[in-house]
């Protein structure tokens, strides 16, 4: 099983793209700008959106991505975007609504459109792609309704992306038991910025040391969804306050294997 991060960035700038992560190559999880990277055949190979939360940074693909592969999609069924339902309500509301983005839920043919939303819920397994992968609904905590999602490999282990979260109790609950082999998990703020993550519903460095004690140490920590310009800051916060925990940052552009 492959996962090809795309954008992990918790903004633009130059080399910053937001977060988008490519599950096999027909499975999309979060569709921020670093879906502009892959190549129009990539894109319209993509069959299934998995959204995280409604906010724009991982949103945005969806509506550019259907207007480019739309024309290439004539005889395949449409791409299924799945999310929680206040997720969906707000593309509905917000972006698919002819005025901010036509309505390619039923563009361009009603009967056949290139988009179909489709509703999951908090404890949720789907069976998603050409490979079958099961995916888990985690709970997430953020500033709207929120999740994340833990990809089952061949093998049974795990991984797992906590999508856009601050500490989250009901994640550590439903991470027991399971054989997580990769956590993806925000830490956007550096410490000096505490009091936006807090208000935003984000990690920073304390708060995310407080959270990793919850996770076994066989477990790989990659961390994502860092804002442009702090990572070295973040990054050398969390080497004093986790010394024997070994923490990578995800970059755009690389592949994760997981057998
Ligand atoms: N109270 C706040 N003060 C400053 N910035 C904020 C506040 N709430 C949200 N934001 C910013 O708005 C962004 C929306 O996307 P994010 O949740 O990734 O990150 C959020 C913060 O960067």
């Amino acid at each position: 099983m492959n996962i090809r991060i795309l954008g992990c960035s918790g903004s633009i700038a130059q080399g910053c793209r937001t977060t988008s992560f490519l599950l096999d190559d027909d499975v999309l999880i979060d569709a921020g700008t670093g879906v502009g990277d892959l190549t129009l055949d990539e894109l319209a190979r993509i069959d299934h959106i998995l959204l995280s939360h409604s906010h724009l940074d991982h949103v945005l693909g969806v509506p550019l991505l259907a207007d480019s592969v739309m024309r290439r999609r004539h005889d395949r069924a449409p791409i299924q975007v799945h999310a929680l339902p206040e997720t969906l309500q707000v593309l509905r509301e917000h972006l698919f609504n002819d005025r901010l983005w036509p309505d390619f839920t039923r563009l361009p043919n009603p009967r056949r459109p290139v988009l179909a939303l489709r509703e999951f819920q908090h404890g949720d397994s789907l069976e998603l792609g050409a490979a079958r992968r099961r995916v888990d609904i985690l709970p997430a905590a953020h500033a709207v309704p929120a999740c994340g999602f833990a990809v089952t490999a061949p093998s049974g282990r795990q991984w797992v992306y906590t999508g856009d979260t601050g500490p989250n109790p009901a994640l550590w609950s439903a991470l027991a038991g399971r054989d997580v082999a990769q956590l993806v998990i925000e830490v956007a703020f550096a410490e000096s910025e505490r009091a936006i993550a807090a208000d935003s519903r984000h990690h920073c460095p304390s708060s995310l040391a407080e959270e990793l004690k919850r996770l076994p140490e066989l477990a790989d920590v990659l961390l994502t969804h860092i804002k442009p310009g702090e990572l070295d800051t973040i990054v050398a916060d969390l080497a004093q306050r986790l010394p024997d925990r070994r923490l990578q940052t995800l970059s755009a552009g690389q592949v994760l294997h997981l057998a």
